[in-house]
């Protein structure tokens, strides 16, 4: 794959992904974890990767989140997704999706969106999936671990360098000949020839000729695959129990899987074998158990010495002293059988300590000889040809042992790949399940002139627009349940005028945000929206106080890219006038709306100027207001949704007319008229 093909990828990126396992998958699949292992590749830099996939895939040139503040509504429809999120994947795969104009891609995520919230009707088993969740992680490499009983050997320079790359936990080494192979017999364990011109040599020790060996990694080296399981057994537990809580058919054996894992301990040495387990005991007791056996067999002698008076006539008496006959010749006469029982019972300890095979119980036999002598004493060469005898048994079990296991689980590492990947899919999914319920979300429908996936032809042609009921914004400073709904419809340049804290920002804002969410492809926080599929979402938030001369012109620079850009773009625009003087603010807010109407763009513009910017625009504004509906207490009454067609009247005309109400004199009556 052509990685400098994605937009976003420089040449530094497309190598590190060269070096990536799977990085190709990982991009189709917009596997963010996988991307961030690639050396140097941050998590963020992961998820701006795999969006460039995707745009690529949609043939979308980016772009719609053409401000500052577009790009933070966007950020903040994440957050909202991955405060939903339960694995840290979860919270970084959210970031693939991004608001587009592209038809595919939205269909598409759409879809996914269905198959979440299909699969999130049964919400009971909600708990179980998301405690099985925080335990799944994406599964990891294991390090790298030398292996030193087993090398590979070629002849060929080629298939040593391949070898080397293939197996970093093996020595590779060259071999001239037959000579050389045996003497690296004499060496390692195993030694596997890669060429086939091994075959049939006759060589001493455990020569294997593989030329197939690059093939078959696992039966080479199955410490590998081994290590792979135990470095991700608590991963691949967690992820079991998710498809089985979430109720996903999980593409392999689950019972299957857990006893494989059972049969792997944390470094991947293999467990649960009776026979490794007593030749592993055997070896490591092997001293402690002789020693004991000498203590028992000198204990029983010394008691039986201790019993017994010993007659020696004058002769033997004497040749004991004249010619230092050893006291072994006394013992063997007088104590024979004591000495045989003595001799028993240390063997017998041997046998039963170290639980020999009857095969092995001959060591024992050997280890204490029949020769009477005290104390009595080990024979060390025997001891060490059991040494030998046990450590080759467990050896040879261990790899046997190792060699099935790997067989086994080697056929389950790619159903575990799946299995973790569609548990970490099941998060992300619950995670735009629960945001869609939390907010009581619906899908909106795209209104276009040609008829795609989940849009409806727009009936007089005039596609551009956007229509929300109902909508509540989840990013308001009050608790959703007290979010009012707003109902507001808007096509064609609009000025929304309105009392001070009537909510003017925050239907921008929730006009940002369910535009943003909608072309992501995700559900929208409102009973019902209709809108055009936009090219680009320009968002200018409020500017903190007039600006100085270089700012202000800095500003007009942005809007004649505003004023005149790609069809079908939404501004939406808070309280322009805020950078000049207000004369000059309605003028220049004028000017803009007249471009933008000239382009059939939809475009919303707070403004306390309303009337002086329609006066001095050239064409007829639409005005919306959002209403006080009076004061109470001291404190507004409002209706949250914008009246269509109506300059709303300000806060200060309202305080004017409250106090008009209040006092005869004329006075108020006198400033009322003056609005
Ligand atoms: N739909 C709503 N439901 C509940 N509370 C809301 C809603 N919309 C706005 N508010 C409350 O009103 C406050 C003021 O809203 P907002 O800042 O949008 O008003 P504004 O008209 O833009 O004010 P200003 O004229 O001062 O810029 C918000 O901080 C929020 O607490």
């Amino acid at each position: 794959m052509e990685f400098e093909a994605i937009p976003g990828v420089g040449e530094k990126t497309a190598a590190a992904l060269a070096e990536l396992d799977g990085a190709e998958r990982a991009l189709e699949e917009g596997d963010v974890a996988t991307l961030a292992r690639a050396p140097g590749l941050s998590e963020g830099r992961a998820a701006v990767v795999a969006r460039g996939a995707i745009r690529r895939r949609h043939g979308d040139d980016g772009g719609f989140l053409a401000t500052g503040r577009a790009r933070e509504v966007y950020e903040d429809a994440l957050d909202l997704l991955r405060e939903r999120t339960v694995t840290d994947y979860g919270a970084k795969r959210v970031a693939t999706f991004y608001p587009t104009q592209s038809a595919s891609r939205i269909s598409e995520v759409r879809a996914f969106v269905d198959r979440a919230t299909d699969r999130a009707t049964d919400r009971d088993s909600d708990p179980a999936v998301r405690n099985a969740l925080a335990g799944v992680e994406p599964l990891e490499p294991p390090p790298t671990r030398r292996v030193r009983d087993r090398c590979l050997a070629t002849a060929d320079a080629e298939r040593f360098a391949a070898a080397e790359d293939a197996f970093p936990e093996l020595s590779v080494e060259v071999v001239e000949d037959t000579r050389g192979l045996a003497e690296l017999a004499r060496s390692y364990a195993t030694v596997i020839a890669l060429d086939e011109r091994f075959a049939g040599v006759d060589v001493d020790g455990d020569v294997r000729i593989r030329p197939d060996a690059l093939e078959h990694p696992d039966e080479i080296v199955p410490e590998r695959v081994l290590a792979f399981f135990a470095r991700n057994r608590s991963r691949l537990l967690a992820a079991a129990e998710v498809a089985e809580a979430a109720g996903i058919s999980p593409g392999c054996d689950l019972d299957a899987l857990r006893n494989a894992l059972d049969r792997v301990d944390d470094d991947g040495t293999v467990v649960g074998d009776v026979e490794l387990g007593r030749l592993l005991t055997a070896v490591g007791d092997l001293d402690a158990a002789v020693s004991t056996a000498e203590s028992v067999a000198n204990d029983r002698l010394r008691d039986a010495i201790r019993e017994r008076d010993v007659t020696i006539d004058g002769t033997d008496f004497l040749s004991l002293v004249e010619q230092g006959a050893r006291v072994d010749s006394l013992l063997d006469r007088e104590l024979a059988d004591e000495y045989a029982d003595a001799v028993d019972a240390a063997r017998g300890h041997l046998v039963e300590a170290l639980d020999l095979k009857p095969e092995e119980a001959g060591f024992a036999e050997r280890a204490f000889p029949e020769d009477p002598a005290f104390p009595v004493a080990h024979e060390e060469s025997v001891i060490s040809r059991l040494r030998t005898e046990l450590k080759t048994a467990r050896d040879r079990r261990a790899a046997r042992l190792k060699r099935e296991l790997a067989a086994d689980l080697s056929g389950l590492r790619d159903p575990a790949e799946s299995l973790v990947r569609d548990a970490l899919e099941v998060d992300v999914e619950l995670a735009v399940a629960r945001f869609a319920a939390d907010f009581e979300c619906t899908l909106p429908t795209f209104v276009e002139s040609d008829e795609s996936e989940g849009s409806e032809s727009d009936a007089d042609g005039d596609g551009h627009g956007i229509t929300i009921e109902g909508g509540r914004s989840p990013l308001l400073n009050v608790d959703f349940e007290n979010v009012d709904p707003v109902d507001y419809a808007v096509s064609g340049p609009t000025l929304l005028s309105g009392v001070n804290s009537g909510g003017k920002t925050s239907t921008l804002d929730l006009a940002a945000l369910v535009v943003v969410l909608a072309q992501m492809g995700l559900p929208v926080p409102a009973d019902r929206v209709e809108l055009a599929r936009f090219s680009e979402l320009h968002y200018y938030a409020k500017t903190q106080g007039t600006l100085d001369a270089g700012a202000f012109e800095s500003t007009l620079r942005d809007f004649r890219g505003v004023a005149d850009g790609a069809e079908n773009r939404l501004v939406l625009v808070d309280e322009l006038e805020s950078i000049t003087e207000p004369g000059a603010s309605a003028k220049i807010v004028a000017g803009i709306l007249e471009a933008l109407a000239e382009q059939a763009a939809t475009a919303v513009f707070v403004s306390h100027l309303a009337r002086e910017i329609s006066e001095a625009a050239d064409f007829d504004v639409a005005v919306d207001g959002i209403e006080a509906l009076g004061l109470e207490d001291g404190e507004l009454v409002v209706n949250r949704s914008p009246v269509k067609d109506h300059l709303a009247r300000s806060t200060p005309e309202l305080i004017v007319e409250k106090l008009a109400e209040d006092d005869g004199s004329g006075f108020y009556d006198r400033l009322l008229r003056k609005f």
